[in-house]
């Protein structure tokens, strides 16, 4: 059996970790960054993403995924791609950062989300405000969330807010010391 668990872990360190000063999307500072576009969007890497956060979010029960643009979007297909071939059908949905004001003026893209159970997702989580948004914006539109579930969490405050403020389960797949983070 192959494992693609381990295998997106080694894809993550070769492709996606720099280290260095960067400024963060919350305006914190940090010594590294994970540029996980890197790898939801290489074509080597994506395919396992799909499988890996699918195996990892197995026991919620939900029919559509995705959140906020644009961490969130290429990890949302891969896993309705990985859905598909194993079968079952699975919606995406993008959530806008700001509302659209032409066409259908839509906050949130693609699959209805209106009374269904819907997880949200995300690339990685630092302080989870970018899917705390994508929370909201859910559930303004009607949806159920179920479940947050991000690729990687750098323990900086995301699983306390997400319990706090979102009140939903909140499940990652590596953390910084999976990748030998400190
Ligand atoms: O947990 P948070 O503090 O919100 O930080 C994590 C967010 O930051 C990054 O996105 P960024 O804001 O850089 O935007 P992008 O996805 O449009 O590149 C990343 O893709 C997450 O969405
Ligand atoms: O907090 C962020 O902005 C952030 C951190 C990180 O490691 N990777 C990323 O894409 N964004």
């Amino acid at each position: 059996m192959t494992d693609v668990r381990g295998e997106l872990l080694q894809q993550i360190k070769d492709k996606a970790v720099v280290h260095g000063k960067v400024t963060l999307s919350s305006g914190k500072e940090a010594d590294y960054y994970i540029d996980l576009r890197r790898i939801t969007l290489d074509g080597v890497a994506a395919p396992l993403v799909g499988q890996v956060m699918l195996d990892l979010t197995a026991d919620i029960d939900y029919e559509a995924v995705g959140g906020l643009t644009l961490g969130a979007d290429p990890v949302a297909t891969s896993m309705l791609h990985a859905s598909a071939a194993r079968g079952k059908v699975l919606d995406a949905f993008v959530v806008r950062k700001a509302g659209k004001a032409h066409g259908l003026q839509r906050r949130i893209e693609g699959a209805e989300v209106k009374g269904r159970r819907v997880l949200a997702v995300e690339d990685t989580s630092t302080t989870g405000g970018s899917v705390l948004t994508a929370v909201a914006a859910l559930r303004e539109a009607g949806a159920e969330v179920v479940a947050v579930a991000t690729i990687v969490d750098r323990a900086t405050g995301a699983a306390e807010a997400i319990a706090e403020q979102a009140g939903v389960p909140y499940v990652f797949a590596y953390s910084k010391d999976d990748l030998g983070l400190d």
